[in-house]
């Protein structure tokens, strides 16, 4: 089970800022605030994170932008507002990442993104790509399409799902509080922050309250919702003061800053229990022994290569059986390429798929992050 000292080992982190952050009395956003966190996220890439941004702020910049005093109560209304705060919310990132010479790349998503297979891959392929290319992602909901969330505002399930879908290693919600307390620091002076628990913990659904900022929507009851969501990936949450000195930097050396939510399972009994509980299996490909003992032994991607025979039809993203030449089940999976696809490419390198389909869209069939050994 994941404690802070293990923090430092951690590479692959998704850190969410809040609106109550972003800005001041809403008066929209604010680059001064914003500078700090993109100085340390900075940092932390140069230490060796690959760091995906989600940010919330869309909503209290559009209000700002026309003079609009209060949220307003129409959906339609917040929709327009997070739509014009938007410009203003890429635009400030991009500026604050350039001067620091890092790119930076809008990624707009739903939670029905997310549940879809095929766009649950098209995303992932391309967050994963974009780290690749030394970019930082700056994720918000897509507020044109995306109503519910909208309405409760909750960039903290968002990040959470975001989590799931890059298998980080941590998420942290940068909050306007110093973590976690046993109720309500705005209502209660004496109330004690809670410095870590497992994100089973009963009692955190008594202290986890709603926002009063009036910007920020979701209060800590989405947090903590999102801080369980995270650890269905094995991801631990940490909520940290996002005004606190170098927060990330200190979350990074494995300081006890805020409060850390400890899943209860690690990332493979995780993924094993997603895999096995939520999809069903649509297909099966024979593997030759090499690429049997390449999965049991080496935990390699599944490639084309030491595929036999396809069988089923199943489309991308869909959970494919992966068999020994006895039938006997070596593993399970979301595969990259649909039936026809994988008919056509079975047995095949690689480099050959953009010869054979006139297209490449993933090296391997099943990556090993989305593959569980059975
Ligand atoms: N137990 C608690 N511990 C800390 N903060 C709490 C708690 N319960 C409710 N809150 C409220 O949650 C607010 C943070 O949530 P929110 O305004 O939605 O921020 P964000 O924009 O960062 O998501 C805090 O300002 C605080 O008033
Ligand atoms: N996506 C919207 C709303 C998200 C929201 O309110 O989230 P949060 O401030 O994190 O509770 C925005 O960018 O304003």
């Amino acid at each position: 089970m994941i404690s802070r000292s293990m923090i430092p080992f951690t590479r692959r982190w998704v850190v969410k800022i809040g609106s109550a952050l972003l800005t001041r009395d809403g008066a929209g956003l604010e680059r001064s605030m914003l500078a700090p966190w993109v100085e340390q996220i900075s940092a932390r890439r140069v230490a060796g994170n690959e760091v995906v941004l989600v940010s919330s702020g869309a909503v209290a910049e559009g209000m700002a932008r026309m003079g609009w005093q209060a949220r307003p109560k129409a959906l339609h209304a917040l929709q327009a507002a997070a739509a014009i705060g938007q410009m203003g919310l890429v635009r400030a990132y991009e500026d604050c990442f350039q001067a620091r010479g890092l790119h930076t790349a809008q990624v707009l998503l739903t939670h029905d993104d997310l549940a879809d297979r095929a766009r649950y891959l098209n995303a992932r392929s391309t967050i994963r790509t974009l780290l690749k290319l030394g970019v930082i992602p700056v994720i918000n909901e897509n507020d044109t399409v995306a109503t519910d969330e909208l309405r409760f505002g909750d960039n903290d399930t968002l990040a959470a799902l975001v989590a799931n879908l890059i298998q980080a290693d941590l998420l942290i919600l940068l909050t306007d509080q110093d973590g976690l307390f046993d109720r309500d620091p705005r209502a209660h002076a004496d109330a004690c922050l809670i410095p870590e628990t497992r994100v089973d913990d009963p009692q955190l659904d008594q202290v986890a309250g709603g926002s009063v900022t009036g910007l920020g929507t979701g209060g800590m009851v989405t947090k903590v919702r999102a801080a369980r969501l995270a650890a269905r990936s094995g991801t631990p949450t940490v909520i940290a003061p996002g005004r606190g000195e170098d927060v990330l930097g200190r979350i990074g050396e494995g300081e006890r800053v805020g409060t850390l939510l400890v899943p209860f399972q690690g990332p493979q009994a995780a993924r094993k229990q997603w895999l096995a509980g939520h999809l069903q299996v649509r297909g099966r490909v024979t593997l030759d022994a090499g690429a049997v003992s390449a999965l049991r032994e080496k935990g390699t991607s599944l490639l084309a290569v030491g595929v036999k025979k396809v069988q089923g039809t199943f489309n991308r993203g869909e959970v494919v059986a992966c068999v020994d030449e006895s039938g006997c089940e070596v593993a399970r999976g979301l595969i990259n390429y649909d039936v026809q696809e994988v008919e056509r490419v079975k047995g095949q390198p690689s480099s050959r798929f953009e010869a054979i389909l006139g297209y490449l869209d993933e090296q391997e069939l099943i990556h090993r992050d989305n593959l569980v050994l059975l």
